[in-house]
Formats: structure tokens, sequence, C-alpha cells
């Protein structure tokens, strides 16, 4: 359980990175290059996870650069009726463009990402656009790994840490690593493991983790001592249909197994999860039940077409859990 701040938050859960436009086939189970039509939704992950956090009940704020066109403005369109504040979406005045992910389902187990992020808006994100009172004002603040990829967005996230460390703000690092947007693993390791140092929570899945480490098949032993001994108090480590470990720094270790499901992709899961786990520990509830938070969410958002519009309420997520198997490890 997170120690909750004694008065309430303006916003419970603040994200910062990118807010982009996913792509996803209207056509599965072929390859990109068969498919013909795609639905276009809000993606990214820190949006997707502001957005199921907000469909969950918590205020939640989001901090992002958007482009000043069509997808711009549909993005902050959407996010608001969703319950996004969007205050701090800050609108791009240099040109640059709104990423743009195409997804490809293949089958349900083969399922992949094709990335649009040249010169893309969120990635202007600069330190003198992150306002302090804003995170001062947050319960938790979440950090996306991407938004670390490149300057000035990169110094924009480190801003932000040091004003949410500088009035006791809890944060979240989300590794969400996308190779396509980093020059070299060498250069993310060095940067997820410096901004991992001031985080409270981290979580990630054991290969991003990996590539935090620079190293191949990392243990969660080696993972959780090193980041115990920086000052993490919890961190998730996702192992995909294998489901989760959640360990704390109090020596605790909990499992989370993923639900049963009709998958019809695999994307989506890593931000439904995260949201879904952040509002049962920011609600104050058991390590062992955000994780069966967390796991319901993703087998929910898995068995839809898309990331963002499919995060599900906390009935159905409790429906789910109540009535849904667990995938035996
Ligand atoms: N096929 C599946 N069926 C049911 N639940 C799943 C499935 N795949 C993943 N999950 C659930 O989603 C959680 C997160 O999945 P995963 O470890 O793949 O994260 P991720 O790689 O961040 O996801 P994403 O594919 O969105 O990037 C898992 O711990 C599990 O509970
Ligand atoms: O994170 C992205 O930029 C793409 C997502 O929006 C996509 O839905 C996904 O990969 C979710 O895991």
């Amino acid at each position: 359980m997170m120690d909750i701040p004694s008065s309430t938050p303006r916003f419970e859960l603040v994200t910062l990175g990118r807010a982009c436009i996913d792509l996803n086939a209207v056509e599965y189970n072929r390859p990109m290059e068969e498919t013909m039509t795609f639905s276009k939704y809000v993606g990214g992950s820190p949006a997707n996870i502001a957005i199921g956090a907000a469909r969950l009940g918590l205020t939640t704020g989001f901090i992002g650069k958007i482009a000043d066109d069509q997808h711009g403005r549909f993005i902050r369109s959407y996010m608001e009726h969703a319950g996004v504040d969007a205050a701090h979406f800050v609108v791009d005045t240099e040109g640059h463009k709104t990423g743009l992910a195409f997804t490809e389902i293949k089958s349900p187990e083969e399922c992949s990402i094709l990335m649009y992020r040249d010169d893309v808006a969120d990635l202007y994100l600069r330190p003198e656009e992150i306002e302090e009172s804003y995170i001062r004002d947050a319960g938790l603040l979440l950090i996306s790994g991407t938004a670390l990829a490149q300057s000035p967005s990169r110094e924009a996230a480190v801003q932000a840490i040091q004003y949410a460390r500088r009035h006791g703000v809890k944060i979240a690092f989300e590794l969400d690593y996308r190779p396509y947007t980093w020059t070299s693993p060498a250069e993310t390791s060095v940067y997820y493991s410096l901004v991992a140092a001031q985080c409270d929570i981290v979580i990630g899945t054991r290969d991003e983790y990996d590539v935090m480490e620079n190293r191949s098949h990392g243990s969660n032993e080696q993972t959780i001592s090193t980041l115990f001994a920086s000052g993490a108090s919890l961190v998730v480590i996702k192992h995909g249909v294998e489901g989760s470990y959640a360990y704390t720094n109090t020596g605790e270790t909990y499992r989370g197994h993923a639900y049963k499901t009709k998958v019809l992709k695999t994307f989506g899961a890593g931000d439904s999860y995260a949201a879904a786990f952040l509002y049962a520990t920011i609600r104050g509830k058991d390590i062992g039940t955000a994780l069966q938070y967390g796991s319901a969410a993703a087998s929910i958002v898995v068995s839809k077409h898309s990331s963002s519009d499919a995060m599900p309420t906390v009935d159905e997520i409790e429906t789910l859990i109540a009535q849904q198997p667990v995938i035996p490890s």
C-alpha cells in the first residue's frame, strides 16, 4: 500500500509523456501489407494510462506536447471527454507532428506496431514548460520512459521529477521502452538507471529491466536489489501472459496471475495494467489486490480492438476478477 498524502491532492495521478494516434488494423489476422483499413484511437502509453485512470475514477492530469493540427486537436478533445485534465497540454508552435502507431494483428499471439515518430511533437516538450504547481498538486507523478529518449523532452521529464521530489510527490516510472526512439541500448540504460534511482515505484516487463540494466536474461532478484538500494519502495516486474510480480522494499513478494480471456491482440496490456494497478494502489488497496486489478484490466483490453477506448471501469474489473479463472503458472 502507498502512503497517501494527508490532504487530498488536486490530481491523484499526473502522467507525463506522449499522446499520439493509434491506427489499429480493422481487418485483423493478416499482415499489415494486406490490411487496407485502420481505426483511429488516441494512443501513446502515458496518454493511455491517463485515460485508463480517469475511467476508473481517479482525478487525472496529463503533461505533454501535442501538435497544432487535426490530430493534436482530436487527442485533446478525446482526453478531455475521457475526464483527463487538459490544462497542461502544451501545443507545439514549431510544426512538429503527432506520432503515429500502426498496429498489425497477424494473430492473437503475433502483433506488432509500426511507429512513425520522426520529429514528433511530444519529444519537444521543454523543461521550462513544466509548471511546478501542477506537479506540486499531484498525488503521484508517472514518467514514461520514452519521454527520456531525446532532448528537450528528456530534460522536461527530469525537471518534473525534480519538482516532485521538492514537494514530496511520489513518482512512478513506467519503463515503456520503444527501441526506435532511442539511438543505442547503452544510452537507454544510462537514462533509465538515472531516472529509476529517483523514483518510488518502477513498473516494467522483464525485458525492459534487461534494457535498463544493459544485459540479457537478468534476474528479478538482481533488479530489485539495485532499485531498493537506490530508494524505490515498490517494483513491479511483468512477464506477459505468465503474470507479474510486485516486490516491496520491506521484503514482501506478491504474485499476479493473468486472467483467461479471448485475446484479440496483445498491445494495450501494459498500459491498462499500469492504470488499474496504480488506481488500486492510490485508493489504498493492498498490493495483492492491485495486481489483480492490473491483470484484470489487461485481460479486458487484450480482448478488445483498441487500447485507450477499451480501458475498463471498476465494475468491469471487479466482475472479471469474480468470474474469470486465472491462467495457472
Ligand atoms: N494473452 C494475455 N491474456 C491475458 N492477460 C494478459 C495476456 N498478455 C498479457 N496479459 C496481462 O497483461 C499484463 C502485462 O502484460 P505484459 O507483461 O505483456 O506487458 P507489456 O509488454 O507492457 O504490454 P504491451 O504489450 O501493452 O506493451 C500481464 O502481467 C498479464 O496480466
Ligand atoms: O504507446 C504507444 O505509443 C502505442 C500505444 O498507444 C499502443 O496502443 C500500445 O502499444 C499500447 O501498449
